[in-house]
């Protein structure tokens, strides 16, 4: 099969095989993690990502976002046709993921809960996707959404309707309603063109009962609305406000990326709605991936070199260090834990050092197993566990971004 597709061609020996992309033969070349040729099924994409939709039930926070121009394909990647199995996007398999393995976790203890929301961001405005009566909710006589910035910085949509599922039939029966009440319109360039930015949201809640350990874990999975110039949508009346708009907030997420990528100390998170809502993926102590979509036309090439240039930004990112939520419940008699004590021995040992810490006794261990994973800079993580009144263990295990 050709390694060439219009506009975009790949590398097809030396080590950037799988990860270079070159635009116009050659005259501009980048390398990212993995780069999909036009081929690749959504089974294969999924493969690159499941690992990280799996550390959403490790109690992770993981925000997964397409981005790109108008008709490129990224609700096709995100969402694809959820009834066809070869057809089924990111978004129905990571749901499929998270039960199955949810399930398959149920044999060592762990029971899970889990909470779907679904919104959009039209003209800059947020909408609830699940609202049970939509049109009290497009006349405003319904609450509206609104972002709130909670004491511990934490962002929380207020009015969102928030769905607990029980099953991937009901998931399902959710992503019909959402996509129907999605904002879609004919262009130019797409017959059915997203106007709004879609977050999918998944709240993952687990407790073991044997262990009394509990995680708290976000998977976000975004399908932005495409960029698009101007000129060339021929956009007029409405979906000329609507272009820009998400051109404007798209323009907003660039300034805010390329503020990370410099290290400023003042990040514009708030100028838009779009990057209000992903600062705590942006900056915070999220996984965070982006997807990038090109269209492989000549007439695209210009789109596609801005669409890569803001990719290969976004890899150049640090945007800190992902952090797990998982705490210990106190468990009755026997089982109780003196956890404070234990912490604090190790806080003196390695001051600064510890941003994470999780307590998994191990069946044939003592009940007072603590391991705790601490930071190096800039890539090495010590993970030690420690037992009361034995020696201090530690051992090193590298870690990746993004993993
Ligand atoms: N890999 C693919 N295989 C088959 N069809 C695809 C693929 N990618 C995109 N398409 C088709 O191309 C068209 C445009 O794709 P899609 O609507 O996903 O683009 P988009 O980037 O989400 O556009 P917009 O930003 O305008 O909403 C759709 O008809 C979609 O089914």
């Amino acid at each position: 099969m050709s390694n060439e597709s219009g506009a975009v061609s790949y590398p097809n020996s030396g080590e950037n095989i799988g990860m270079g992309i070159k635009l116009m033969h050659n005259a501009y070349s980048f390398t990212f993690d993995k780069v999909f040729e036009h081929s690749a099924s959504q089974e294969h994409v999924f493969i690159e990502i499941s690992q990280l939709v799996q550390s959403a039930l490790d109690g992770y926070k993981v925000c997964i976002f397409a981005y790109g121009q108008t008709g490129s394909g990224k609700t096709y990647t995100m969402m694809g046709n959820p009834e066809l199995d070869d057809q089924k996007g990111m978004i129905p398999r990571s749901l499929e993921q998270i039960f199955q393995a949810s399930q398959a976790l149920n044999s060592q203890g762990w029971k899970y809960k889990i909470q779907a929301s679904m919104l959009e961001i039209y003209n800059e405005t947020l909408r609830d996707l699940l609202v049970m009566n939509r049109m009290a909710a497009q006349d405003g006589t319904s609450s509206k959404c609104s972002i709130k910035h909670d004491d511990s910085g934490n962002i929380q949509v207020s009015n969102l309707t928030v769905v607990d599922v029980t099953s991937i039939s009901q998931f399902s029966l959710l992503l019909r309603q959402a996509a129907r009440r999605r904002s879609v319109g004919r262009t130019h360039m797409n017959e059915e063109s997203r106007r709004s930015h879609c977050v999918y949201t998944l709240r993952i809640f687990g407790v073991n009962k044997g262990t009394a350990q509990q995680v708290h874990g976000v998977l976000n999975l975004i399908d932005l609305a495409g960029s698009q110039c101007l000129n060339k949508s021929r956009a007029t009346g409405e979906r000329l406000k609507e272009t820009e708009a998400i051109n404007t907030s798209l323009s907003s997420l660039n300034a805010v990326i390329l503020s990370i990528a410099r290290k400023e100390k003042h990040v514009p998170f708030r100028n838009s709605m779009l990057t209000s809502l992903l600062e705590p993926c942006l900056g915070g102590d999220s996984k965070t991936l982006m997807i990038l979509n090109l269209s492989p036309e000549v007439s695209s090439t210009e789109e596609s070199l801005c669409s890569l240039r803001v990719a290969a930004r976004v890899n150049s990112c640090e945007i800190g260090i992902p952090r797990r939520e998982t705490q210990l419940g106190s468990k009755d008699g026997d089982g109780q834990c003196s956890n404070n004590i234990m912490l604090s021995e190790l806080s003196q040992a390695f001051p600064e050092q510890v941003i994470a810490f999780r307590f998994e006794p191990l069946i044939s261990a003592p009940k007072y197993c603590l391991c705790c994973i601490k930071v190096q800079p800039p890539t090495l993580v010590l993970s030690a566990s420690f037992w009361p009144h034995t020696e201090l263990m530690i051992e090193t295990t590298e870690f990746r971004r993004g993993s």
